[in-house]
């Protein structure tokens, strides 16, 4: 039997300077989002969304530090936080709506209290291991992998009241082509495994998944998918906020979801970063609804 799912979405574009982002939950139901997880027998529980509070003008420009709208990225992540522990404490399955990638803070903050030795699995063309001191766009959205690592902003390591959520061994990023230099030096310290694009045009996508799955089959005890849809190539997801040519395609996304489903190690998930104002008649959203309906089991035969 399969888990029940919860969806949470979460309208918040402000980890970010792209507005629209905060339109991500509502593409995603109306490209389908449910009805196609219900197609394949799952029940779903549609939890609606978040409330975010928009900061004031004088608010957003925080002069004090490299962290924009803060204080609005901290309570969203401690509401959601709160839920994704709910639900999993009811035994449903969290999967959640984004908004912009900021928001994973406070996913794993939920989620990770019930796993001694949680994964997760970054798809991303970004590693999102700034801090404040190494971002060079102050953008919260550029952070939350490090946050979860416990390194940041003590507000934002705190959120849930512990830290850290995850340790770097249990971490695989997939799809990586832009990486900062505070990033790239992070992830040779903490021995953070990466398959670049680089390792995915030599291995190719298969040999990749099957790779990142053993490695994390042996010590985790859960794996939570954060998919950003800026893993994949702007031709296929151009509604996104920070673009980076050379993705993966349509195609390597949808065997490394199915990859997922047959190996039935992924507990949690978030697809985050569509942007349905940059959009192309909400071709990402569509494309994130599909991949869903790979990772939650739909095969051809
Ligand atoms: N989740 C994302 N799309 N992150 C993009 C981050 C871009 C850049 N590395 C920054 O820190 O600003
Ligand atoms: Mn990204
Ligand atoms: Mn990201």
């Amino acid at each position: 039997m399969k888990k029940d799912i919860s969806i949470i979405g979460v309208p918040m574009d402000l980890g970010q300077s792209r507005r629209g982002v905060d339109m991500g939950p509502s593409a995603l139901r109306y490209a389908g989002a449910i009805e196609k997880l219900e197609e394949l027998d799952i029940k779903v529980h549609d939890l609606g969304d978040i409330p975010i509070n928009r900061p004031s003008v004088e608010q957003a420009i925080n002069a004090e530090n490299n962290l924009k709208n803060l204080d609005q990225v901290i309570e969203a992540n401690e509401k959601l936080s709160e839920m994704v522990d709910k639900e999993i404490q009811t035994g449903n399955f969290p999967l959640v709506f984004g908004g912009d990638h900021s928001i994973a803070i406070g996913s794993l903050a939920g989620i990770s209290k019930h796993y001694e030795n949680l994964g997760v699995i970054w798809y991303d063309a970004h590693g999102d291991l700034n801090s404040e001191d190494t971002s060079p766009s102050g953008n919260i959205h550029g952070m939350p992998l490090a946050i979860s690592l416990g390194i940041g902003h003590d507000k934002l390591t705190n959120i849930a009241a512990y830290t850290p959520k995850v340790k770097p061994e249990n971490i695989v990023i997939i799809g990586a082509r832009s990486l900062d230099p505070g990033e790239k030096a992070l992830i040779k310290e903490k021995g953070i495994k990466v398959f670049s694009m680089h390792e995915i045009d030599r291995m190719g996508m298969p040999a990749v998944m099957e790779e990142a799955i053993k490695y994390l089959k042996e010590k985790t005890d859960g794996v939570h998918l954060s998919l950003d849809l800026d893993g994949l190539d702007p031709s296929e997801a151009p509604g996104v906020g920070t673009p980076v040519i050379g993705g993966l395609s349509y195609r390597e996304s949808h065997l490394a979801m199915e990859m997922l489903a047959e190996a039935e190690c992924i507990t949690s998930a978030e697809f985050v970063e569509v942007n349905p104002i940059l959009d192309e008649k909400n071709k990402t959203a569509t494309t994130a609804v599909a991949l869903m309906g790979s990772l939650f089991g739909e095969k051809l035969k």
